[in-house]
């Protein structure tokens, strides 16, 4: 073999086409790169149409060739319905306790009252139908709810509800799991709300 043809051996086959083979357009967009200027076309500020409609576009730059198209778009056939839509978060708003009733001030009150659930004597092992829970809904001394499966006299504790009077209220009369579970399930509510335990929900009685 010729050693002197560097055509035949790949050890010295270059990396740059030949000079003959560079384009025109290649030297005149080498000279100008400073000028070269990139268009997001997805900003309707620079451009009045979004990639998704700009036809794949064949480039060449010397002996490359290369087709420019937009992998972030949605092919266009494809319906918005399909888009999946991102599930709304909750909002949980903390309101402000008034003086005296701070989770300390509950906790304080817990350990000193006698009978915060109101059982006047009665067990707290008692079974409890739901039809009694729903008549225990009304603003007044005696506003009950059900979390997993035991009944809570939640009336004392309404004031101190860091979620506000207004959201413990949609818990009264009814079964408060599911509400109480959406906004906070971590909350130890088996210890803040054990002095207001009245029963246990008789769940033989629930209609399925
Ligand atoms: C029935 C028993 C309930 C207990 C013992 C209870 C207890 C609590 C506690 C301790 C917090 C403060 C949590 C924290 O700082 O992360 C809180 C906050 C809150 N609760 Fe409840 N809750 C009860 C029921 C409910 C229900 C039924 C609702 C909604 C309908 C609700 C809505 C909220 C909201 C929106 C907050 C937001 C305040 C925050 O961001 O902390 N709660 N609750």
């Amino acid at each position: 073999m010729d050693a002197t043809n560097k055509d035949d051996d790949f050890t010295f086959s270059s990396v740059v086409p030949p000079d003959s083979e560079v384009s025109l357009e290649t030297k005149d967009l080498a000279s100008r790169v400073d000028s070269i200027t990139l268009k997001d076309a997805l900003d309707p500020q620079r451009s009045n149409k979004p990639l998704s409609q700009v036809p794949p576009k064949e480039k060449t730059v010397g002996s490359l060739s290369f087709t420019v198209t937009d992998s972030s778009s949605k092919p266009s056939n494809e319906s918005s319905s399909e888009i999946i839509k991102a599930r709304k978060p909750i909002t949980r708003t903390k309101v402000p306790f008034e003086k005296g009733y701070s989770q300390m001030d509950w906790l304080k009150l817990t350990r000193t009252h006698p009978d915060l659930a109101g059982l006047k004597g009665e067990s707290n092992r008692r079974l409890i139908s739901m039809d009694e829970v729903k008549t225990h809904n009304k603003t007044g001394d005696s506003m009950w709810t059900v979390l997993k499966g035991r009944v809570y006299n939640i009336t004392p504790y309404m004031n101190f509800h860091p979620g506000g009077v207004d959201m413990l209220m949609k818990a009264v009369g009814r079964d408060g799991t599911l509400l109480f579970n959406k906004y906070h399930a971590w909350v130890s509510y088996d210890i803040l709300l054990e002095k207001c335990l009245v029963g246990v929900l008789d769940d033989t009685k629930v209609k399925k």
